[in-house]
Formats: structure tokens, C-alpha cells, sequence
């Protein structure tokens, strides 16, 4: 015999009634079904209850729009000459309901027991109409009151089960019967004094639960909207997949902790039996669901790979915490706060204590707070009158988020998988508790932070064969930022493909407008042009309030301008855990306590700072240097071409066309700085010298460094027009700065280097033998001189210039931070 059980979506309506009836017709050994009330009804019973004792005359209207409810049910689902019996069951019912509620409309005042007795009218009329609808399709069956069978104790609303006494009447009751296929309305019961109880919201998966358990079912089916449990709330995370198969205990656990498809009570009496339950779906009743069962080798192999089970969530908590040095060593204190707590029926849902016993932490729900408060804070006023225990403390706005599953155990890392992946997404984890079955760890999160929280935790322990997803915002769309958004395109199915990576442009800005796309879409990377160009006026502060106020995982801001005011940005940001990649040099090389505390902010709170293409744009140079540092190697001199515009300008000017002209063509080339005298002047160069030296680990600032500059004061008078002008009219210094160079077979580079503490920058005569002479192009060139390179140095060299290479570089960074 099994049982089967139809939530509320699985009778919200008549098509869905016709469903599980077939769903039952397949059965084919002796059967009981539980049902419960139509989708909705029971909270409409409350309202109309609620609303009598509150005296307003609305719970009249409540209770004709149910009773319309089923009596359309009733007339979809039957023929028209099966109907009048159905129909004058209901008026009869809601008949009695009336009266019910008038009752508690007249006395305003609407006990627990009133209470139980009205919502057991949704699964007694549920029951009768799909028992009505059986037998008009020849569907031979028992309907069975679970009231008379089910016998618990007065616990009105939540009553328990006075097992013994249940599990002989209902096995009296099915096993003396001739028929095959039992229906019995779920959740509702009755106490030794035969008045109607309930076994608290969500029951009738405990009554379908407890009838398994009387008549030893083969087993028990949860049919409902859903396939099986998930391996987390699929609302919230894509991803989310069916979990085959698990224990009793696993599935408990996540019951316990949200994952609402099963009553967490439902478990137990099924447990001791060892009765195998499966959760299906009414909908696609051919899927397999998920099965629970005892665990052993079999079932654990069933199980799968996976270590964890699912992961779930409780939200609206709040953590109450007792503290104070009054506590140490003293037995007791854990007694009195509990019983306090006991004594105002607040439920405990999680338990911290620190080794030290200073302080004790419970999460509670946070309806329960303040009554908490109030029974704790008496409990230990003369602690707390001398000093010795602290006035409980609530914190509020919390959820637990668990992970949970068998294989846990005994499988070290788990945790600091879990909480490395929550740190580096900013996620403070505020309580902690891990029971010592290992099958479940909790931890206390702010409520704004579980979404995040479930999705980077579903990353860490499901997506591994799936994706992590990255989510980008970029300011600056210009020269570099444009070739960056197109070669994401174009690479984004190769990184899901080879990388695991979905790379999504959440947000994007250039100086005037900025473009959000709302959470789980990305920006359309084919009219994001026209699209940014219909966005909202930028705003630097909103650009970042909003990336914090997103709060995705896997967060990057990448900044692609030039700007000052955007680079004072990223501390902020890296707060947040939110990493952030830079190809505008202007933090990296501003003052040196900046720079520290940018990489400082970074380190502390999990998230990266990334500027390698503020060196050599996207060759690899600044992790060159950190690499051989990191190995414990030392930096004793650095030589290095860093300028590709320079280098370009050098290498094509010969006196034949004019020397702005070259310049103007490397501009052109898209290999200037936004503003080119920031090249032509040594800036651009001192600045990479600087961060040079700063990774090799010296403390420099930008005033330290010697610029012996080439181009004639004049030429930075105005504006960047007014620089071409002057540097068409500087033309005959130019060229003598050329001709001397070539009348000495050299060539000129404009060369950085570093050594001693000092650095500087300069025009230099390069001869043939010299490292420096064959950098052709926009090329650029480092030399590392180290303890380990001390004659023959490390070499850098190749293209250090150019959209298209720096953001290859930027791309490259932005995936770093999906480590
Ligand atoms: N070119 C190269 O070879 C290399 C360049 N870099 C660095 O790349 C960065 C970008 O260079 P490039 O793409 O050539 O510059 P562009 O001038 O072409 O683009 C700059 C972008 O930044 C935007 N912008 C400027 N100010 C702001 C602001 N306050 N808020 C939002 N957006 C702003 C601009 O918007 P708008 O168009 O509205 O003005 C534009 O979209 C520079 O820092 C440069 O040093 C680094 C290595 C190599
Ligand atoms: N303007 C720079 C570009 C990269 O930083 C250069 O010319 O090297």
C-alpha cells in the first residue's frame, strides 16, 4: 500500500483536480490519499475569522467568495446529473461556517480552537469534491475522516500526535475495509474530546506522513507544483537543480531551513519505517522527483557526487546576544536564558557559543525580539544591575543561510570553501554554528545579502561543471573601453565553454550617460551604443551607489577613463568586496599612502585591485615583477621603453614630415593618453616608472622622480590645438634633437629606469649594441635587473600600446577576479 499526497497548487482548480485523479487511476496497489485544501482557501478561512473577531462584516463576502470557489469547482468537475448532492454538501458546509463565524463576529473573539475548527472546512470540502469527482469516474473509494483517526493532543493550531492511539485506528479503520483507495482530507485531527485540531500549517504532508507510518506503506508520495527538492530555491538561483536523491536527514534539514516542499514534521514518523518518499510533480508526473530515503551505500551512490545536498534559508531573524565577563565559568547562565526564552514560547533557531563564555548568541525570529528582550533582560536584572552581563543586544534584519548534506562529514574543506566564496562576495558572516553530525552548516548573514549569498554558494558547490558569472560594470566607453565591450562579445560563449565563466556588462558609463540593466539581465553587447545613448545622466556617485545597492556576486568595476575623480572611487568599492580592475593610472601612481591603501583595502576585504595595463598595456609586466617578488627575488634596477606613443613618434620621425604630424598620427593610432601631452611631456612615463618601483616595493612618489624632458616649455601653454600648433612651430628643435642622434648612429628612446631608491625619466641617445635600439613600433621594452638576473636581466618586451592590446589586458585582469 502507498500513500499519496496533493498539495493545494495540486487542487487549486478543477483541471488540476482531473490531473491527480489520473495520477491516481495509475496506482496500481491499494492506495491512500491525503489532499489539501484548494490552493488559497486556508488563508481565506483566516481572513474571514480574523475579520469576525475584528467585528467588520467584510467575512460574509470572504466566505461567498469560497463558497463560489467550490461550488464552481464542484460544477466543472461534474456532470450536471452528479452535481446536486455535491452542491448541497458544500451549501451545508458553508452553512455551518456561518454560523461559525457569526459566532465569533457576535463575541469578537476567535480562540485557537474556533480557529482550527474553521480552516478544517478547506480540506473537508477539498476532500469531498475530488470524492464526488472519483466517483462520477467510476473510482471506487473510502473516504475516510481523518479527524475520527488521527488523534492528537489540545494543542490547538499545532496540535501533537497521541501516536498509538493513531496508528491502531487508522489501521483498524484501512485494514477492515474491502476497498482498495482511501481519501482522507489532510491537516485536520481531533483531540480526545473529539473537537477538530490541526497539525500546524502545511500538515497534510504530516497526515499523508502519519497514515504511511500506521499501515506501513511501501511508500509515501508528496506530489506538489515542483520536481523534487532543489538544490536551492530556483526563484532565486538559475541554476537550481533537482536533487535526486537524499536521506531522511538531509531532507530534514533543508525542510527545516526553507526549502518549502516538504513539512519539516513529515519526516520523522516516515524515518523510523524506513519508508521511502518521493516529492513529485502533479504537472510532470513522469518526472522522477526526488526520492528520500534511509542513507546507505546504495543510497549514497544514488545520491551522486555532490557533497552538499542543497542549500536553504530562513529569513526575518534577528540574533539576540547575552554577553558579559559575569558569565565565565559559571554554570547556569545558558539555563536561565533558554527557560526565560521557553517561557515566552520563543522558538531558538540557531545556537552560538564563544569557548571563551562571553557571550552566548541565539537566532530567533525576529517577531519574537523584542518579547525576547524583555523576558532575558528580567531574567538577569541583578547581572545586569551590577555590571555583570550586558543588557541583551538584538540585531535585527538577518537570515541563516545553510548548507546542507551527508557527505559533509568528515570531508574537511567544506567550510572554508563556504566561507572563502561568502568573503570574497563581502558577505560578513555575522554567527556560525555547525552541529557535530556535520550534515549542516549555518551561518548568520544580513538579510539584504541572502540572495547573494544562496547564488555564490549554488556557484561554489553546484556550477563547477556549470558557470561562475561575472558581473561587469565599466566606466569608460571610449578608445579602449569599446574594443574592451567587443571582445567580450565576441569571447563570451569561449569562456563559458572553456572557462566556466558567464561574463555579464551589468552596468556601463562614459562622461555623460550611464546605462544599468535590472538584476539577472546583461547589457544587449549589440546596441549597447545606441542603448547608453537612451540612458540616464551620468552620475558618479549614483554609478556607484548603484553598483553597491546591486549587490551581485562576483562583482568588478573596471574603469577605463582617464579620470581623477573616478580613480578616487575604488576605495569605496573594494569595501564592498567588489574588485576593482584599472587601466587608468592615476590612483596607482598618486600619493604613496593611497596607493598603499588601495591594495590594503583590497587584501582586507577579499577583493582584488588589478592595473596590470598601466605598464605596457597588456604585456606582462607588473605580474612579471610580482611573480619574481613573491618568490622572494629582489628588484635592484629596472630600464625600461614604457611609452608606446614616444616610441612610435621616435621610431617614424626622421625630419621628412613634421614632428607633430608623427604625433598626431600616433594619436590617431589610439595610442596617446586621452590628453597626448601627458606622453609628449615624460608624465605618462614617469607614472609607469613609479608604479614600477612601488610593486618592486620601494616608497616613492611621483616628486621623487628626475624628468629630463625633450619637448620645449611653450609647447604645454593652452590648449592640446594650441600644443600642436606650438610643436609645428618647435619643428627645428625636433629635428635637431634628431639629427644630433643620427649623426652619432643612435637612435632616440625616451628611457625610465629605477635604481637605488631613485628613478627618473629622459631622452637618450640609443646606440646599435644597446637593448634598446631594435624596439620598433609602439613597442615597449623592461629590463629587470635582480638578485637572480644580475648580468643577463629578465626581459619584458612587445606591443605596449593600443586599443586593442590594452584591452586584452583589461579582459585578461577582469578574469583574474574570477578566480
Ligand atoms: N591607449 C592605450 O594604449 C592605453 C591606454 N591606457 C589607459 O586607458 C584609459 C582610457 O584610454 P582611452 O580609451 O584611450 O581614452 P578615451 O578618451 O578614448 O576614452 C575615455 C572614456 O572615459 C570616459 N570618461 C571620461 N571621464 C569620465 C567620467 N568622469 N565618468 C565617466 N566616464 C568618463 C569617456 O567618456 P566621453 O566619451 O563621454 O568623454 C570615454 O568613454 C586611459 O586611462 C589610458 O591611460 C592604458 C594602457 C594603454
Ligand atoms: N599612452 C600610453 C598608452 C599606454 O599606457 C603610451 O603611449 O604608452
Amino acid at each position: 500500500m502507498k500513500v499519496l499526497k496533493f498539495g493545494g497548487s495540486s487542487v487549486a482548480k478543477a483541471a488540476n483536480i482531473q490531473k491527480v485523479v489520473n495520477i491516481v487511476k495509475r496506482g496500481n496497489e491499494p492506495q491512500i490519499v491525503v489532499v489539501s485544501a484548494l490552493g488559497g482557501v486556508t488563508d481565506m478561512l483566516i481572513k474571514a475569522g480574523m475579520l469576525a473577531e475584528n467585528g467588520d462584516e467584510l467575512y460574509k463576502e470572504v466566505l461567498h467568495e469560497l463558497e463560489i470557489k467550490h461550488l464552481d469547482a464542484a460544477r466543472e468537475l461534474l456532470p450536471v446529473t452528479n452535481q446536486s448532492g455535491c452542491l448541497s454538501m458544500v451549501k451545508q458546509y458553508f452553512n455551518e461556517l456561518e454560523d461559525i463565524c457569526e459566532g465569533v463576529y457576535r463575541l469578537q473573539e476567535l480562540s485557537l480552537r474556533t480557529k482550527d475548527r474553521i480552516v478544517s472546512f478547506g480540506e473537508l470540502l477539498s476532500s469531498k469534491i475530488i470524492s464526488a469527482y472519483m466517483l462520477s469516474q467510476h473510482v471506487a473509494h473510502q473516504w475516510i475522516d481523518s479527524r475520527k483517526v488521527i488523534k492528537t493532543n489540545s494543542n490547538f493550531s499545532f496540535a501533537g500526535v497521541d501516536f498509538s492511539e493513531t496508528n491502531k485506528l487508522i489501521s483498524d479503520a484501512i485494514f477492515s475495509s474491502k476497498e482498495n483507495l482511501f481519501l482522507a482530507p489532510g491537516f485536520i485531527a481531533s483531540d480526545v474530546n473529539n473537537h477538530t485540531t490541526t497539525l500546524g500549517r502545511g500538515g497534510s504532508d504530516y497526515t499523508a506522513a502519519i497514515f504511511a507510518a500506521a499501515v506501513n506503506a511501501s511508500s509515501l508520495e508528496i506530489w506538489t507544483d515542483v520536481t523534487g527538492m532543489m538544490t536551492a530555491d530556483p526563484r532565486w538561483v538559475a541554476n537550481a537543480k533537482t536533487i535526486d536523491s537524499t536521506s531522511y536527514q538531509a531532507a530534514m534539514e533543508l525542510s527545516h531551513f526553507g526549502a518549502k516542499v516538504i513539512y519539516p514534521p513529515t519526516i520523522q514518523p516516515v524515518m523510523q519505517q524506513n519508508i521511502p518518499t518521493y516529492i513529485k510533480n502533479t504537472f510532470a508526473p513522469d518526472e522522477k522527483g526526488t526520492l528520500i530515503q534511509e542513507l546507505n551505500s546504495a543510497s549514497s551512490a544514488a545520491a551522486g557526487t555532490e557533497i552538499i545536498t542543497g542549500i536553504s534559508s530562513i529569513n526575518s531573524l534577528a540574533l539576540l546576544s547575552l554577553e558579559g565577563s559575569g558569565m565565565v565559568g559559571i554554570p547556569g547562565f545558558s539555563k536561565r536564558l533558554f527557560e526565560a526564552l521557553a517561557n515566552e514560547k520563543v522558538n531558538v533557531i540557531l545556537i552560538t557559543q564563544s569557548s571563551s563564555e562571553h557571550s552566548i548568541c541565539v537566532a530567533v525570529n525576529a517577531a519574537d525580539a523584542s518579547k525576547a528582550k524583555e523576558a532575558v533582560d528580567k531574567t538577569f536584572e541583578p547581572e545586569i544591575s551590577n555590571g555583570k552581563v550586558e543588557p541583551l543586544k538584538i540585531e535585527r534584519e538577518l537570515s541563516i543561510i545553510a548548507l546542507v548534506g551527508d557527505k559533509m562529514k568528515s570531508h574537511p574543506g567544506i567550510s572554508g570553501r563556504m566561507f572563502g566564496a561568502l568573503g570574497r562576495n563581502g558577505i560578513n558572516v555575522r554567527a556560525i554554528a555547525q552541529g557535530s553530525s556535520e550534515r549542516n552548516i549555518s551561518t548568520v548573514i544580513a538579510a539584504a545579502d541572502v540572495k547573494k549569498a544562496v547564488n555564490v554558494l549554488h556557484e561554489a558547490f553546484f556550477e563547477s561543471t556549470t558557470y561562475k558569472q561575472l558581473n561587469i560594470f565599466i566606466v569608460g566607453v571610449g578608445n579602449v573601453g569599446s574594443k574592451l565591450i567587443a571582445q567580450l562579445k565576441q569571447q563570451q560563449e569561449f569562456l563559458l565553454e572553456h572557462s566556466n565563466i558567464q561574463a555579464r556588462i551589468t552596468g556601463i558609463a562614459n562622461s555623460r550617460k550611464m546605462l544599468f540593466v535590472d538584476n539577472g539581465n546583461a547589457i544587449n553587447l549589440n546596441t549597447w551604443q545606441q542603448d547608453l545613448e537612451k540612458g540616464d545622466q551620468m552620475s558618479l556617485d549614483k554609478f556607484v551607489e548603484t553598483v553597491i545597492d546591486k549587490n551581485l556576486r562576483n562583482a568588478v568595476f573596471v574603469d577605463v577613463t582617464a579620470n581623477g575623480e573616478v580613480a578616487k572611487v575604488y576605495k569605496q568599492l573594494l569595501e564592498k568586496s567588489i574588485s576593482v580592475v584599472a587601466c587608468n593610472k592615476i590612483a596607482a601612481s598618486s600619493a604613496y599612502d593611497n596607493y598603499k591603501s588601495l591594495k590594503f583595502t583590497a587584501n582586507e576585504f577579499n577583493a582584488l585591485y588589478l592595473f596590470e595595463t598601466n605598464v605596457g598595456a597588456g604585456l606582462p609586466v607588473i605580474s612579471t615583477l610580482n611573480d619574481l617578488r613573491k618568490s622572494g627575488d629582489v628588484v635592484n634596477k629596472i630600464q625600461a621603453v614604457l611609452s608606446g606613443t614616444l616610441n612610435f613618434v621616435f621610431n617614424h620621425y626622421n625630419g621628412s614630415v613634421p614632428f607633430a604630424e608623427v604625433v598626431r598620427q600616433a594619436q590617431k593610432e589610439g595610442y596617446t593618453e586621452p590628453d597626448p601631452r601627458l606622453d609628449l611631456g615624460g608624465t605618462d612615463v614617469m607614472r609607469k616608472i613609479l608604479i614600477l618601483a612601488r610593486e618592486a616595493g620601494e616608497q616613492m612618489e611621483m616628486e621623487d622622480i628626475t624628468n629630463n624632458g625633450f619637448l620645449p616649455a611653450s609647447c604645454f601653454e593652452g590648449s592640446v590645438d594650441d600644443f600642436y600648433a606650438e610643436m609645428l612651430r618647435q619643428e627645428p628643435h625636433f629635428r635637431a634633437l634628431y639629427d644630433v642622434a643620427h649623426s652619432r648612429n643612435s637612435k632616440l628612446k625616451f628611457v625610465a629606469q629605477y635604481e637605488g631608491g631613485k628613478a627618473s625619466v629622459g631622452l637618450q641617445h640609443i646606440p646599435a649594441d644597446s637593448d634598446f635600439y631594435h624596439l620598433y613600433g609602439k613597442d615597449n621594452i623592461v629590463l629587470f635587473y635582480t638578485q637572480r638576473y644580475p648580468v643577463q636581466p629578465l626581459v619584458v618586451k612587445g606591443a605596449g600600446a593600443g586599443a586593442d592590446v590594452t584591452a586584452s589586458g583589461v579582459f585578461a585582469d577582469i578574469i583574474r577576479v574570477a578566480r
